[in-house]
C-alpha cells in the first residue's frame, strides 16, 4: 500500500493513526521533533526526526520515501498558552504547516490529511455543529488551524493538492491493546486528569458549575482515538478514489458534561474523583457535539465507541498499568 509520512506521529493521536495504518498495510514513516512526542510510541515504522521548518531535511525524508500521502499532526494544541504566547503557534502551527506544503509540492507529494479541530469553529449558536457552519475561531490555536485550512482550499485550487481537514472533536481513550499511551507534558485534558485524580486521591477541579446546562458544567463529544485513527485510513482510500476534498467533524453525536464524565472515571477506577470546583476557564466553550454524519456517509466512518464508560475504560486501563 506504500508509505504514508506521518508529521507529528510520535504523538498521542498519531501513533494511535500509526497503528492502524500498519494494520491496514501502509508503512507509517514517522517525522518528528519530539517536542511532546515520545520515540517509543513509534512502533510500526521508521522514525526520521526532524522539525516542520527545516525544509532541507523534510526534502531529504520525503525525496527517500516517496509518500502517496502526508498525515500532519505537529502542532502546538494548548488553548490557553496560544492566547498567552501566539507568536509560538503562528510559527509553528501556520509556518511550519506552509513550509510542509512546499516540502510536498516541490517532492511531488499531492496528498495530505490534516488535524484540525472543532476549535475553529468558536462560539457556536446552534447544535449539533455542521461542517458549512461558519468558522469564527476565539484563540489562537484554532486561528491557527483555520489559516491552514484555508490553505489547503486554496493550494487545491490553484496545484491541484488533495486534502481532507479533519475536525476532532475531544479525542480520548487509548489503544485498547495497551500498547501506546498518552504521556501530555503538560497534562490539561479532562480524562487523564480525572483518571490520576481518582487513583491518587488528589484534587480534580472542576472549571465552571453555572453553565447553562443540565447540571450546570460544560459539554463535550468525547470521540475514541482508535475512531478517529481508523477515519484517517479511510480519508486515504477517499482521496485515492476521487473523493473531493473536504473537511469533516470526527464526533460521536453524543454530549458529556464534566460531571458525567467524572462518574464515568469513579466507575472505571473504582474510586471517587475529589473535586473542588473552580471557575471557568478562559475560552472554555459552554457545550460542543457534533454528529459526524458527513463523514458518515462520505467516508464510510461508524465510530465503533459510543458510550463514555467504554472510553474512559481504554484510558484507566492504560494509566493503572503505567501510574500505580
Ligand atoms: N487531543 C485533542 O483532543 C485534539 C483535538 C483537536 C485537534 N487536535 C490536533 O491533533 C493533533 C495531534 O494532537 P495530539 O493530542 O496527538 O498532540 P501531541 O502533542 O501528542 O502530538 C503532536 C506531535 O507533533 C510533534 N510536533 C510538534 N511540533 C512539531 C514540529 N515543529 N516538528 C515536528 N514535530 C512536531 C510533537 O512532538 C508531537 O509528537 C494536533 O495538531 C492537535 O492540534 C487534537
Ligand atoms: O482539569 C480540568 C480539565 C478540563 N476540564 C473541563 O473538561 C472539559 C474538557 O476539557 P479538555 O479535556 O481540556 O478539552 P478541551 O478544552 O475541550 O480541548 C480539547 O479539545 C479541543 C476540541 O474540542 C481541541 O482543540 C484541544 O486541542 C483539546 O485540548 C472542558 O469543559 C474543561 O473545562 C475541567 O473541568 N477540569
Amino acid at each position: 500500500m506504500g508509505n504514508v509520512l506521518v508529521v507529528g506521529g510520535a504523538g498521542y493521536i498519531g501513533s494511535h493513526v500509526c497503528k492502524a495504518l500498519h494494520a491496514a498495510g501502509y508503512t507509517p514513516v514517522v517525522y518528528d521533533n519530539l517536542v511532546y512526542g515520545h520515540e517509543d510510541a513509534v512502533k510500526w515504522g521508521p522514525f526520521e526526526h526532524g522539525d516542520l521548518l527545516d525544509a532541507a531535511r523534510l526534502d531529504e525524508v520525503l525525496a527517500r520515501y516517496r509518500p502517496s500521502c502526508v498525515m500532519h499532526f505537529a502542532a502546538y494544541a494548548y488553548v490557553g498558552e496560544s492566547v498567552n504566547d501566539p507568536a509560538k503557534y503562528y510559527s509553528n502551527n501556520i509556518s511550519g504547516s506552509f513550509a510542509l506544503l512546499d516540502a510536498m509540492r516541490r517532492n511531488g507529494v499531492d496528498t495530505i490529511v490534516f488535524s484540525s479541530t472543532c476549535a475553529t469553529y468558536g462560539e457556536v449558536e446552534t447544535l449539533p455543529v455542521s461542517e458549512d457552519m461558519p468558522q469564527a475561531p476565539v484563540n489562537p490555536y484554532g486561528f491557527s488551524k483555520l489559516v491552514v485550512e484555508h490553505a489547503l482550499r486554496d493550494y487545491g485550487r490553484a496545484y491541484g493538492l488533495k486534502w481532507v481537514a479533519m475536525r476532532y472533536f475531544n479525542a480520548a481513550g487509548l489503544d485498547p491493546e495497551g500498547e501506546l499511551g498518552e504521556r501530555h507534558d503538560p497534562e490539561t485534558h479532562a480524562i487523564p486528569l480525572a483518571i490520576l485524580a481518582a487513583m491518587r486521591q488528589t484534587e480534580f477541579s472542576v472549571f465552571g458549575t453555572d453553565y447553562d446546562t443540565p447540571d450546570g458544567t460544560a459539554i463535550r463529544d468525547y470521540v475514541h482515538v482508535c475512531d478517529l485513527a481508523d477515519a484517517h485510513v479511510r480519508a486515504i482510500g477517499y482521496l485515492r478514489d476521487g473523493g473531493r476534498s473536504d473537511a469533516f467533524n470526527l464526533a460521536t453525536g453524543r454530549g458529556t458534561s464534566v460531571k458525567e464524565l467524572l462518574a464515568a472515571v469513579e466507575r472505571a477506577v473504582g474510586a471517587p474523583v475529589p473535586v473542588t470546583f473552580a471557575p471557568r476557564r478562559e475560552g472554555d466553550a459552554p457545550m460542543l457535539f457534533a454528529t459526524g454524519d458527513k463523514a458518515r456517509d462520505k467516508l464510510g466512518w461508524t465510530p465503533q465507541y459510543t458510550d463514555i464508560d467504554a472510553i474512559v475504560r481504554t484510558a484507566a486501563d492504560w494509566f493503572r498499568r503505567h501510574h500505580n
